[in-house]
């Protein structure tokens, strides 16, 4: 994307990046992400939002709130530019991004907020709640994901950026089948993250 076609924001705005996810478990492509997106778009800082409860995802057992949480601060704990919010975890009951949006926007107004998604997701956007107005509280940044089209179709046009970022094929479903398979998770998450799925016992049941 070239610099001209970026969204400047209002003048003299931090600018907040918010990766919103259920992170179970975190892994590299999460963070490439984030860390891409971040310096494509001169984010101040992007923050970490763990669902609390996925409604998309009740088809099937998601981990307890508190690992997913503890697991993304550790993946996140050393870069300065990365914090973890607990907005949608504390909030109770099903998790919208329209809440989590309004939330920050309160909470930060002093920023301009911009939502970061993969591909995927992107694609799910229409089904989310109140979709036509999550467009006014955030700038959407959809980026590339190995085995998924990226694509603005049906979007409002202005309100979205597409992004080409490292393709990492990971997915958290990936990484927890590995683990019940006893196969090693090594360098698809960070170290940290290995440690504590150890630690926790999480996926040895799946
Ligand atoms: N490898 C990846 N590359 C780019 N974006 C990704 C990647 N993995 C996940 N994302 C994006 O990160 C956000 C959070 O994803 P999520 O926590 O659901 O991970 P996931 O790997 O898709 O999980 P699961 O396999 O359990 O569905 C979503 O917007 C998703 O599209
Ligand atoms: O708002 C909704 O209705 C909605 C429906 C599905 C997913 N989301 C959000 O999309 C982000 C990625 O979700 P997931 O389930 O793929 O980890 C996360 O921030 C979710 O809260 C939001």
């Amino acid at each position: 994307m070239g610099e001209q076609e970026m969204p400047t924001g209002g003048r003299g705005k931090r600018r907040l990046g918010v990766m919103g996810g259920t992170f179970d478990p975190i892994h590299h492509g999460h963070l490439v992400a984030a860390s891409e997106v971040a310096a494509l778009f001169h984010l101040d800082e992007v923050v970490f939002v763990p669902t609390g409860q996925p409604w998309q995802k009740s088809d099937r057992a998601v981990s307890a709130a508190e690992d997913r949480y503890l697991m993304t601060v550790i993946a996140t704990a050393s870069n300065p530019q990365f914090s973890v919010s607990r907005i949608d975890i504390d909030r109770g009951g099903a998790t919208y991004t329209i809440d989590t949006l309004r939330d920050l926007s309160s909470l930060n107004s002093d920023s301009d907020l911009f939502f970061i998604t993969g591909a995927d997701a992107l694609s799910q956007i229409l089904t989310w709640r109140d979709a036509e107005e999550l467009f006014s509280l955030a700038h959407f940044i959809g980026v590339t994901r190995p085995g998924h089209d990226l694509t603005d179709d049906g979007l409002p046009k202005g309100g979205v950026s597409l992004v080409e970022v490292p393709a990492l094929a990971i997915s958290s479903t990936d990484c927890r089948a590995r683990v019940a398979q006893g196969d090693p998770v090594w360098y698809l998450v960070p170290d940290g993250v290995v440690r504590y799925i150890d630690k926790r016992q999480l996926y040895r049941g799946e």
